[in-house]
């Protein structure tokens, strides 16, 4: 049971919630590699965290994420996602049991490849709208996180509900503005105990502030879906080149009763919530960890060049030309490895569970932390903090555990929007490259992953733009 699992020394009755409430989030994926160094050294694959009454159990190796990942009946996810439920109720990322499978089920045909070339055809039009909005930093320092993050959120309102927002060149749409406050309440929400205590959040106006957001938030997407329903119904499907969006998917559902309105609304809002930190995340690690190594972003540009045969600003990135390019690939998976942009996936067990090292209780939840497993000196070497693309060098056999690499997490709740992800972060990142060199104006290792709903980059992502 809990007791015989292994745990960095805590406090009496707090256990490690005074330490950890005091650490700053940028400086947790280091905290938490370190003990589990120990843990491991000592035998163990699995560590425990006590917060006051509340454990949490940590596995540390693919050995011991695996069970939990791959089991079909612990897939309830942590209480921390009921903060959002208001939001994005309990559609494919917050639900479980029966309800999850056949959303799963008819969800995953969305992301048929089949599918993803409308989606690509809008993750090229972005990137270039980007491209142009960077031309005004030609010569200058500039923080290419929060452009890369208003990029990726008009990408995501297109793909999801072929509404444009553009947040890159306006902050003042109020859905965007939503967004932003969602975001900094959850965080709140997350960090800081205080939050939980009803009578403060109240008093501090958080609570008023939440249920407005909330409002606008679903109103935006009720709206939407309304006026797309009307469309839909009078044959007038908005086509994106020859695809449809999310939304007209789901609508096609609606016709045959397999999802009402409101079935409908929590999907797209899960999709918005889960589709732009996360890629806005993966696409600036990918920027940094090319922006720090010059070389490496000279192979990708010549890797690139050829994949689109010289290119001219016209070359349109299709699914096609993607698929040239192993060398960048291995770079992207190198980057996901090292910034994993989920940085902690959660289950609330809901039954004894046994691991084959230990019996882990009813109740306690198990935290797996991507960046731990994925930098574990055991399985990447003393230099796993080193960025090398070679290590996912598609000629030689895979050295490691499926479950070693885990930024999409595994098994049946894995991520169902990875392929989608992965296409963004290659279309944007290409665009990027083609058209800009980028020189980063700190070391690598200066700026660390600041543990947030994403992994955000604690100093942004400073860089020297210089227009090739
Ligand atoms: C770099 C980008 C992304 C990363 C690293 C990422 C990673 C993850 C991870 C770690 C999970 C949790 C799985 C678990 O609990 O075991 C997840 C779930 C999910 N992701 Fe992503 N994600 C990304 C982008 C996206 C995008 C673009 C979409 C949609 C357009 C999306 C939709 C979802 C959904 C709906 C789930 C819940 C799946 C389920 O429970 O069945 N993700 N993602």
């Amino acid at each position: 049971m809990v007791e015989s699992v292994w745990g960095p020394p805590g406090i009496p009755i707090i256990g490690n919630g005074f330490e950890l409430g005091r650490l700053p989030t940028w400086k947790l994926p280091q905290w938490l590699r370190k003990h589990a160094d120990v843990a491991l050294s000592e035998g163990h694959n699995y560590m425990k965290l006590q917060l006051v009454n509340k454990y949490f159990l940590v596995p540390l190796n693919a050995e011991a994420v695996k069970p939990i990942l791959d089991s079909n009946t612990e897939i309830t996810k942590g209480v921390d996602y009921k903060f959002i439920e208001p939001w994005i109720g309990t559609g494919l990322l917050t639900s479980t049991g029966t309800k999850w499978k056949t959303r799963r089920r008819l969800l995953t045909p969305t992301f048929h490849f089949k599918m993803l070339d409308g989606y690509v055809a809008i993750f090229d039009r972005e990137s270039r709208r980007l491209c142009k909005y960077l031309e005004k930093f030609d010569g200058k320092e500039v923080d290419l996180f929060p452009i890369v993050k208003n990029c990726a959120l008009d990408v995501i309102c297109e793909s999801a509900m072929g509404v444009s927002v553009n947040a890159l060149e306006t902050e003042k749409n109020p859905y965007v503005k939503a967004l932003l406050d969602m975001g900094w309440l959850l965080l709140q929400w997350a960090l800081n105990p205080i939050n939980w205590f009803l009578p403060f959040y109240i008093l501090s106006g958080r609570s008023s502030l939440y249920k407005k957001v909330v409002k606008e938030l679903t109103d935006f997407t009720k709206n939407v879906i309304a006026q797309r329903k009307k469309e839909f119904e009078s044959g007038n499907r908005k086509k994106l080149g020859n695809k449809i969006t999310f939304l007209d998917l789901l609508l096609e559902a609606n016709q045959e009763n397999k999802l009402s309105d409101e079935d409908i609304r929590e999907e797209v809002d899960t999709f918005m919530f889960e589709g732009h930190d996360t890629t806005s995340s993966g696409i600036a690690w990918i920027l940094w960890s090319l922006a720090c190594h010059s070389e490496i972003q000279e192979k990708v540009y010549e890797e690139i060049k050829t994949a689109l045969d010289g290119f001219d600003s016209s070359t349109e990135i299709t699914v096609e030309s993607i698929k040239e390019t192993p060398y960048f690939d291995s770079v992207i998976k190198e980057s996901n490895r090292l910034w994993a942009p989920v940085p902690l996936i959660q289950r609330d067990l809901q039954n004894d569970f046994n691991t084959g090292q230990y019996i882990l209780p009813a109740g306690a939840t198990i935290l797996i932390s991507p960046i731990v497993i994925q930098r574990n000196p055991k399985v990447w070497g003393e230099n796993y903090l080193d960025f090398k693309p070679e290590r996912f060098d598609s000629s030689k056999e895979k050295d490691y555990n499926p479950f070693d690499y885990i930024p999409f997490s595994a098994g049946p709740r894995n991520c169902i929007g990875q392929r989608f992800a992965l296409l963004e972060e290659k279309v944007m990142v290409m665009h990027i490259v083609k058209n800009y060199r980028m020189k980063a104006t700190m070391g690598f290792h200066e700026n660390e992953g600041q543990t947030e709903i994403v992994t955000k980059p604690h100093k942004g992502i400073r860089v020297l733009l210089e227009k090739r």
